[in-house]
């Protein structure tokens, strides 16, 4: 079984150093790690954000433990050489178009969500995000308009069959969840989202046993802090679901805590092949300095031996001492506590050891 380890930049690396931890200390047999250089490492060390070794070790892995990407060096570059293309690159590529976020409360860290503590604590929902379409693939450009003044434009596009997959996605995810998916969409002004409404509305038939509802985004996000508990699965494109999942992490209590799975068709000897990130970035304001919470990294590893290696007890013991770390009050900066990434990686190791 082989895992590919791209780190990247700023906190990346630290959040993955942890989890790599974890996986240690699983003492699993059969497992290669393979490090590759991804994002704003990549660029300076070779010239680009997503090398093509990069690349290629990334294909020949049954699945891909990724860190974060984003440089504040890189930021005058131009789009294709930015970091941030090499997670896009990467998830194109490799046609991940299933982004899986779940976001539910965790015992105990109820009175540190924004949110009032029985609200936050009725959490439990999983956005599914399309992940390789819409405005962030489309066609874009500069072009000189009225005025001569400089205007960039972003096409937003999805297909049917795009909308298809991500839909069949979420009404199985449903089917083992509570039953319920909610499709975020624009529908009363984009033409995207209405193809994406009636394609949604189709593959409901499909799915007599699962509820759909249909929300805009704009409600969406003002019901998520006000009601989070009607949401069960939240199926929507990529750039919604890109805000909405940093909504959710929020009303959880940190993004330090979310963790994704980014998915295709592709099956390996073990799984489905996949990556597995926190959805946070690099956080330049915290990098180097031991402060990021590892807890999205190490849940991330949970959703790759789960998902890519078929080991569901697994993933459920390191889901488990993520959990009996938080309920014993240990609390990363990002949580109002006191306890660096090396401390808060102790206490989930130490919580594994009391779980067979
Ligand atoms: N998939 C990715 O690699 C990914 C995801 C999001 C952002 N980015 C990139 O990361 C860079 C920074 O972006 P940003 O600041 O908008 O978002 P960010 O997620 O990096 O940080 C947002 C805020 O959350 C905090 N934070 C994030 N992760 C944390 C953790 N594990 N523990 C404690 N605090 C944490 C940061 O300190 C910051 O204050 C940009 O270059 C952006 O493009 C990359
Ligand atoms: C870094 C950026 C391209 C990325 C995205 O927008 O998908 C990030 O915000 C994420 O959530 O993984
Ligand atoms: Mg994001």
């Amino acid at each position: 079984m082989k895992i590919a380890v791209l780190a990247g930049d700023g906190i990346g690396p630290e959040v993955t150093s942890a989890a790599l931890c974890v996986l240690d200390a699983l003492n699993l047999p059969d497992i290669e790690l393979a490090q590759g250089d991804v994002g704003g490492l990549a660029y300076h060390r070779h010239g680009h954000p997503l090398p093509p070794e990069t690349l290629e070790l990334a294909r020949s892995s049954d699945a891909i433990l990724f860190g974060a990407v984003g440089d504040p060096t890189c930021d005058n570059l131009a789009r294709d050489l930015r970091p941030e293309q090499a997670i896009l690159g990467l998830r194109s590529a490799l046609g991940l178009f299933a982004n899986l976020r779940p976001a539910a409360g965790w015992p105990g860290l109820e009175s540190l969500s924004p949110l009032r503590p029985e609200i936050a604590s009725g959490i439990d929902l999983l956005v599914v995000r399309e992940l390789t379409g819409d405005v962030y693939f489309g066609d874009k450009g500069e072009r000189i308009g009225e005025n001569c003044e400089r205007v960039g434009w972003d096409a937003m596009a999805y297909g049917e069959g795009e909308v298809r997959r991500i839909a069949h996605v979420a009404f199985r995810a449903a089917g083992s969840r509570r039953g319920k998916v909610t499709s975020v969409d624009k529908a009363n002004v984009l033409e995207t989202s209405r193809i994406w409404r009636e394609t949604v509305i189709e593959v409901a038939r499909e799915y007599p046993e699962i509820a759909l509802d249909h929300i805009y985004v704009d409600n969406a996000a003002m019901q998520m802090v006000r009601e989070p508990s009607q949401f069960d699965v939240v199926l929507t494109g990529n750039l919604f679901g890109d805000i909405l999942s940093d909504q959710a992490s929020a009303c959880v209590g940190s993004i330090g805590l979310l963790a994704s799975a980014s998915l295709g068709e592709r099956q390996t000897d073990y799984g489905t092949f996949g990556l597995y990130e926190p959805i946070h970035g690099s956080a330049p304001d915290i990098a180097g300095q031991g402060r990021a919470n590892p807890c999205a990294a190490i849940l991330s590893l949970a959703m790759l031996l789960r998902h890519s290696l078929g080991m569901e007890a697994e993933a459920g013991r390191i889901e488990q001492a993520v959990g009996q770390a938080l309920a014993k009050g240990v609390r990363g900066m990002d949580l109002g506590g006191n306890a660096d990434t090396e401390t808060m990686t102790k206490a989930v190791l130490s919580e594994l050891l009391t779980i067979s």
